[in-house]
């Protein structure tokens, strides 16, 4: 059976993105993780698939499956590419598009200058529904892993996020405290986590290690997340750009009960078709 896809990226944060409004396409989690293999497959950290709407009064749905094949309920620099790729391919002709995911309902808009804006809805600082095991609503939570103890803050904005501070993210030890956390107990669906550096109220610097797909050159939901955490503690203002090692998103948001914007980049790189 041939299917055809799209390469495209956020920042770096790539993607596998697949029409299956005028296809019929399903992978199992095994064959994912083959596509996903940047030495025998496609290569990609995410695969975004486009389906009719769930819903009458939204114009797709969108799923996500990250690159060991484990479905999830958002994604931040996927958002932006589906919005891209569905105008590109002509399955819509509006700049304003309506997507459900598994987390729920978003607005984008695809903008003059290239750019694509995310309404990622409210950040949700809940533990039961990040989740995280927590006895209360912290702004930091102190999180025991092997012999380290860490400071994190928690929130979920569609899927799970705890952002660490770091004096410097180039020597953070992504590495080991990543994989620490990523599949931590006291997180039970697992968790990205960020390791965020200040440089001041509204420029920030982060890294993400990716629940089940790694670090990225960027994580979108993570630069929401990061922002989202850093103001209720104090440290950032609602305008904040972030500056991760694939590039710079702008997120804005009021504050507690309001939306959270993200403004990027969504690249199309090439389109392909593989025979399964
Ligand atoms: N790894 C994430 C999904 C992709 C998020 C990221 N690529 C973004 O841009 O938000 C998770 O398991 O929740």
């Amino acid at each position: 059976m041939l299917v055809n896809f799209s390469k495209m990226h956020g920042l770096g944060n790539d993607f596998m993105v697949i029409d299956n409004v005028t296809q019929n396409v399903f992978f199992s989690p095994e064959k994912i993780q083959q596509l996903a293999d940047r030495n025998f497959g496609i290569g990609f950290d995410q695969l975004l698939m486009v389906e009719p709407p769930y819903d009458p009064d939204q114009d797709f749905h969108y799923r996500i499956f990250n690159a060991d094949g484990s479905e999830v309920s958002q994604c931040g620099n996927g958002a932006r590419c589906f919005a891209r790729f569905v105008k590109l391919k002509g399955l819509i002709n509006r700049n304003k598009i309506l997507v459900s995911t598994k987390a729920g309902k978003m607005i984008l808009y695809l903008e003059k200058d290239g750019q694509v804006t995310v309404n990622m809805g409210v950040p949700n600082f809940t533990p039961a529904e990040i989740p995280l095991k927590a006895n209360k609503e912290e702004k930091t939570y102190i999180i025991r892993a092997d012999d380290n103890t860490h400071f994190c803050g928690a929130v979920s904005m569609g899927n799970p996020h705890c952002v660490l501070e770091v004096d410097n993210t180039e020597s953070a030890d992504v590495e080991t405290i990543g994989p620490q956390l990523e599949r931590h107990e006291r997180f039970p669906e697992g968790v990205n986590v960020g390791f965020m550096q200040v440089l001041s109220a509204e420029h920030i610097r982060l890294r993400v290690f990716e629940r089940g797909a790694g670090e990225t050159l960027a994580c979108g939901s993570g630069a929401c997340a990061a922002v989202a955490i850093g103001q209720i503690q104090g440290k950032l203002g609602k305008d904040v750009r972030v500056d991760l090692p694939g590039g710079r998103l702008r997120i804005r948001w009021q504050g507690p009960g309001s939306p959270l914007k993200m403004t990027g980049p969504a690249e199309h790189v090439y389109d392909g078709t593989i025979n399964i």
